[in-house]
C-alpha cells in the first residue's frame, strides 16, 4: 500500500521497531488468553495458571504496547512533518504557470484536506499494527487449541474481510468523488472571503451563490460522506454478523458435532471475546486509510510531485554575486498558454475521449527544470529530456508555432512519427511573441498596450517566473538557461498588480535594516502609518496605495539591477504617482539600474527611453520606440525599433 510505502520512506527502522513491539505484545495478548483460559479450565484438565504469570503477561502487553505505540505515534507525527514538508516544498517548488492554472482553492484544498485525511491515515496505523499483531497472536492460539476452529474461524474471518472489501470498493469511489467536491467547496469558500462585499451588497446573488455554490457543494459533500459511511458500516456489520453466525454454528453444531471437550469450547469462547476488539478497532480505522489513499492519489493528480517532479529546489544554483552589467536582451522570445481543457462530451470523428478524473487538471506546460532551447524541440530525445545546454539558437527563421498553435514545451509533445497514437494536442491560449527587444542599463523602458495585450506575461517571462518556449533571454551576454535561471531571478527586484505584501522583512541580514526601512518610510511618506521594529512592520491593514508603497520599500531595500513594476503607480494619489514617475525612476536609472515599467499612464510617457507596445500579444514596431542610445536625454523621440 502506498501509504504504508510512504511510511517505511520515512523511516523503516522505526517501523520494524514499532511493528516488532506491536508483536510482542500481540504474542503476550495471545498468551493471556492461554492464562485466563488455564484459570476457568477445571482443574483435572491438567492447565495451570499462576497470578504471578499473569501479571507478568499484563506487564509485557502493557509496556510492549506502549512501546509500540509511542514509537509509532513519533514515527506517524514526523511522517506528517515529512508531508507538510515535502508539499509545501511541492507548491513553492512547481513552475508558476502550473500553480496558476491549479488555483489557489485547489492548493488549499491539498494543504489542508489532504494534509489532514493523510495524517489521518498515518495516526492510524499505530494502533492497525497492535491490533493485527493481537488477532494473529490469537488466531495462532485457537490453532493450538484446535487445528478445526481454526480453520473455521480463519475462513469466517477471511469472508467477513472480503464482503467489507466489496463495499469498500464503492466507498473508496465515493470517497474519490467528495474529495473532487472538496476543491469545489474550498473555491467557494475563497470566494466567500475575496468577495465578500459583492456577496453582501447584492442580496439576490448572495441567496443565489449561497443555494447553488457554497450549500449546494456542501450538500453533496454531506451526501457522499453519508452514502460512504452507511455503506461502510452495513459492510462491517454484515462481517460481524458472519462472524456472529459462526460462532453460533461452531457453540451448536460443530461443539456437538465433533463432541470438542468443555476446555477448549472455553477457550474458544474466551479467544473471540478478547478477537473482537482488536478487530473492531481495526475495521473502524479502515475509512481513514481508504481517505489516506484517495488523498496521496489526488496529490499525484494534481502534479505537486512528492517525488518532485518539477522540483525548482533542483534548479542549479550557483553562489554568485548579481550582475555588474544589466543588459537584458530578448531574441524572438515566444510563449503560449495552455488553453482551457475541452468541454467533456462525445469526442469528433470517433476518437476516444481522454482518460482520467472529471477534475483533473492538465499538466504543466512549462518546465524551467530543462533548457527551452529552439534545438531541443526539433530532436528526438529518448528519455524525454532536453540537453542541459542550448545549442545555437539560430533558429530565428525557423519560429514555432503560429499564435494560437500549440504550445511548444520543453516537455511538450515531441514531433510525431508515422503510425504514432500520438495524443491530440493540448488546445492552447494566449500567444505572446515574438518579441525582440534590450533593455539597457540606466534607462527606463515603459511596456504598454491594452488589457490582455500580454505585458503581464511578458513581465513574468522578464523576470524568469515564466520560461520562454522559444527564443532566448540574455543578460549581460549571458544566455540564461536551465543552469542559470535560478540565479537569473535574483537579479530582478518585482512588484507585481497580485502582490503580496510580508508583514516581516524576510531574507535580509543586516543589522542597520529597521534604520534603513524608517528611512524609506519617511522617503514614501507611509511612516505617519507604519513602524518597523526588528524587521516587523506595525500593520499591513493598510489602504491598497499604502501597501503598494510598503512592496516598493521592500524593492528598494533588495537593490537589485534591475527593476520592473507592473503598473505600480496605478492606486497612488496623483502627487505621489509625479514623485513615483519622475523622481524614484529616475533615480534608479541614474544609479544604473534597468527599469521597466508596465503603465497605461500616457502622460508620463516622456520620461521613458523607450517604449514597447503591445498588441494582442505582438510587439506594435510601429510605435514601439527607443532612443537608448542617449539614455540622458529622456525623449521619445527615437526611430522605431525595426
Ligand atoms: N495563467 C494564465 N493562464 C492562461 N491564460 C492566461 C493566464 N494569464 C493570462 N492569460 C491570458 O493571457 C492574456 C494576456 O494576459 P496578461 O495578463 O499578460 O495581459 P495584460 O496586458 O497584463 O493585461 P492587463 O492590462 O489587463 O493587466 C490574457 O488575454 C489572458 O487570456
Amino acid at each position: 500500500m502506498k501509504l504504508i510505502r510512504f511510511l517505511f520512506s520515512v523511516s523503516w527502522r522505526g517501523i520494524a521497531a514499532a511493528v516488532l513491539m506491536g508483536l510482542i505484545g500481540g504474542a503476550a495478548n495471545a498468551f493471556l488468553v492461554t492464562q485466563i483460559n488455564a484459570a476457568v479450565a477445571p482443574p483435572d484438565a491438567g492447565r495451570h495458571a499462576s497470578w504471578q504469570m499473569f501479571a507478568l503477561t499484563v506487564a509485557v502487553v502493557i509496556v510492549s504496547g506502549l512501546a509500540s505505540q509511542l514509537l509509532l505515534i513519533r514515527l506517524a507525527q514526523h511522517a506528517i512533518y515529512r508531508l507538510r514538508a515535502r508539499l509545501s516544498a511541492g507548491v513553492v517548488s512547481a513552475p508558476l504557470e502550473h500553480l496558476e492554472r491549479l488555483g489557489s482553492h485547489r492548493l488549499l484544498a491539498t494543504l489542508t484536506e489532504d494534509v489532514r485525511s493523510l495524517s489521518m491515515a498515518v495516526s492510524a496505523i499505530p494502533s492497525m499494527c497492535v491490533d493485527i499483531a493481537t488477532i494473529v497472536g490469537t488466531l495462532t492460539f485457537l490453532f493450538v487449541l484446535s487445528g478445526p476452529l481454526f480453520a473455521i474461524q480463519v475462513a469466517a474471518t477471511l469472508a467477513a474481510i472480503g464482503i467489507v472489501e466489496s463495499f469498500l470498493k464503492h466507498v473508496r469511489g465515493i470517497f474519490r468523488a467528495a474529495r473532487e467536491r472538496e476543491d469545489d467547496l474550498l473555491n467557494s469558500f475563497t470566494a466567500v472571503s475575496v468577495g465578500i462585499k459583492e456577496l453582501k451588497g447584492h442580496r439576490g446573488r448572495r441567496r443565489q451563490f449561497m443555494d447553488e455554490k457554497l450549500l449546494g457543494t456542501a450538500a453533496d459533500l454531506r451526501d457522499m460522506n453519508v452514502s460512504a459511511g452507511s455503506k461502510f458500516a452495513i459492510g462491517q456489520n454484515l462481517g460481524q454478523i458472519l462472524q456472529l453466525s459462526t460462532m453460533a454454528v461452531i457453540l451448536f453444531g460443530v461443539a456437538a458435532w465433533m463432541t470438542m471437550p468443555q476446555e477448549t469450547m472455553v477457550g474458544y469462547v474466551i479467544i473471540t471475546t478478547f478477537l473482537a476488539m482488536p478487530m473492531q478497532n481495526f475495521m473502524s480505522r479502515i475509512p481513514d486509510l481508504v481517505r489516506g489513499g484517495v488523498a496521496l492519489d489526488k496529490i499525484k493528480a494534481i502534479q505537486l510531485s512528492m517525488e518532485a517532479l518539477h522540483d525548482e529546489e533542483l534548479l542549479p544554483y550557483e553562489e554568485r554575486p548579481v550582475t555588474a552589467d544589466p543588459r537584458l536582451v530578448l531574441a524572438g522570445i515566444e510563449y503560449t498558454y495552455l488553453g482551457e481543457p475541452a468541454p467533456a462530451g462525445p469526442p469528433p470523428h470517433g476518437e476516444r475521449p481522454e482518460a482520467g478524473p472529471p477534475h483533473r487538471p492538465p499538466p504543466p506546460t512549462t518546465r524551467p527544470d530543462v533548457d527551452w532551447s529552439d534545438r531541443g524541440r526539433d530532436e528526438d530525445v529518448p528519455d524525454g529530456r532536453l540537453p542541459q545546454r542550448p545549442g545555437d539558437v539560430g533558429a530565428r527563421g525557423h519560429r514555432g508555432p503560429p499564435p494560437g498553435g500549440p504550445p511548444p514545451g520543453p516537455r511538450g509533445p515531441r514531433p510525431g512519427r508515422p503510425g504514432d497514437q500520438a495524443p491530440p494536442p493540448p488546445p492552447s491560449g494566449f500567444h505572446l511573441g515574438p518579441i525582440d527587444a534590450t533593455f539597457a542599463p540606466g534607462t527606463v523602458s515603459f511596456i504598454v498596450g491594452g488589457n490582455g495585450s500580454g505585458k503581464s506575461t511578458l513581465a513574468k517571462l522578464l523576470t524568469g517566473l515564466y520560461v520562454p518556449q522559444r527564443g532566448t533571454i540574455s543578460l549581460g551576454g549571458e544566455r540564461i538557461d536551465h543552469d542559470n535561471i535560478e540565479w537569473f531571478r535574483q537579479n530582478t527586484a518585482a512588484v507585481f498588480t497580485d502582490f503580496h505584501l510580508f508583514e516581516e522583512y524576510l531574507g535580509f541580514d543586516r543589522p542597520d535594516l529597521d534604520d534603513e526601512v524608517r528611512r524609506y518610510l519617511r522617503m514614501l511618506r507611509i511612516d505617519d502609518k507604519v513602524s518597523v521594529s526588528g524587521g516587523r512592520l506595525s500593520t499591513v491593514a493598510l489602504s491598497q496605495g499604502q501597501r503598494k508603497r510598503l512592496t516598493l520599500v521592500t524593492a528598494l531595500l533588495d537593490d537589485r539591477p534591475i527593476y520592473l513594476f507592473d503598473e505600480w503607480a496605478a492606486d497612488q494619489e496623483p502627487q505621489f504617482r509625479d514623485t513615483f514617475y519622475r523622481e524614484i525612476l529616475a533615480d534608479l536609472a541614474a544609479r544604473g539600474k534597468t527599469v521597466i515599467v508596465i503603465t497605461h499612464d500616457d502622460r508620463y510617457f516622456d520620461i521613458a527611453d523607450q517604449l514597447i507596445k503591445l498588441d494582442f500579444g505582438r510587439m506594435d514596431v510601429e510605435q514601439s520606440r527607443t532612443l537608448v542610445a542617449d539614455p540622458q536625454a529622456r525623449r521619445l523621440e527615437g526611430e522605431p525599433t525595426r
